[in-house]
């Protein structure tokens, strides 16, 4: 065997070594975060049990292709308005969770930063590699637009890529997993691939609940908001599940409500059609509220419902 033989098949060993490793995503309300992990994802549910898992923070997500598996992690929502224990719990998981996954992708709209990206930008520090995702190119007519705009970001963090996308249309995706790829650690797969769907359906049920609530009410109440399954019962192929959601004020339950009911009837519809989709079968929803007063400043309270 040549000298050069042995490079090239070093270059090949190289080139193949599984990687494994966790990713951040983080940006300011509506830039497409969800919609990237779900498209990355390839639709299939962006969340994973948090009971089940070994990693050390809570997954939404795991990708994983022939050579890499990519492991993306939950970053609770940044709040400065409501500073309660819950909402000051959130704060300190978040700059740590930054700190400590190996990527971490900030992602933008196809425009000058503002102020609400810049808090996020805040967040931030340049240990982890941090690449800048800037999302709905779709919505940029003329390409050469960002040339300008990229130079503005690159004075204001040293990210270490900058990749346009489109989540929605699910454009230059694979250049994006290919550019995360470049930071994650060499090692061996650490879950099953199968693992996504494989968890506790209660659990399961009760993110949907949740994340139809962020979806569907506005900005401020989800932090005052648990939700707690009572009762799940598998008859056959159906499934009946009775969800309690817990506010923290009466004041607060109008706004779940809605007028005449609306609010919660389309949370219960969304969540039930996901739950449908997602267990294979029908299923039974009812959903209450229960008010359950100063809920998010008992710490107790809180690791009863699982935070
Ligand atoms: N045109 C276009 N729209 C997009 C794209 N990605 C996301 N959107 C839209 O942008 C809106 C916000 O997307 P989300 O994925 O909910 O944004 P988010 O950052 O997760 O928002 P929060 O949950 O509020 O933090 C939705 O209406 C998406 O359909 C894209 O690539 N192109």
């Amino acid at each position: 065997m040549t000298d050069s033989d042995l490079d090239s098949n070093l270059e090949i060993d190289t080139l193949s070594a599984f990687k494994c490793g966790t990713i951040a995503i983080v940006g300011r309300p509506n830039v497409g975060k969800s919609t990237l992990l779900n498209h990355i994802l390839g639709m299939k549910l962006a969340i994973t049990s948090r009971k089940a898992q070994t990693t050390r923070h809570r997954l939404l997500g795991i990708h994983t292709t022939e050579d890499t598996q990519f492991l993306f992690v939950d970053t609770p929502g940044f709040q400065q308005k409501h500073l309660n224990t819950l909402n000051k719990g959130l704060n300190k998981t978040v700059t740590q969770v930054l700190t400590e996954v190996d990527v971490v992708l900030f992602v933008i709209e196809p425009m000058k930063l503002g102020e609400a990206d810049r808090k996020v930008l805040a967040l931030l520090s340049d240990k982890p590699p941090t690449i800048l995702v800037v999302n709905k190119s779709d919505l940029m007519g003329d390409k050469g637009n960002l040339l300008p705009l990229i130079q503005d970001f690159d004075l204001e963090f040293p990210f270490t890529d900058i990749v346009p996308v489109s989540a929605k249309k699910s454009l230059n995706l694979d250049e994006l997993l290919h550019t995360i790829r470049k930071y994650l650690p060499e090692q061996a797969a650490i879950y099953a691939e199968d693992e996504l769907t494989d968890k506790n359906e209660r659990f399961l049920a009760a993110e949907l609940v949740r994340e139809k609530i962020f979806r569907l009410v506005g900005d401020e109440l989800p932090y005052a908001v648990a939700v707690e399954i009572e009762k799940f019962e598998v008859v056959g192929n159906l499934r009946r599940i009775f969800v309690a959601i817990i506010v923290d004020k009466d004041s607060q339950k109008p706004m779940l409500i809605g007028k005449s009911g609306e609010k919660m009837k389309q949370i219960s519809t969304e969540a039930r059609q996901d739950m449908e989709k997602l267990f294979g079968g029908k299923v039974y929803l009812e959903t209450w509220v229960k008010v359950k007063g100063g809920w998010a400043d008992d710490e107790r309270a809180l690791k009863s419902l699982g935070y």
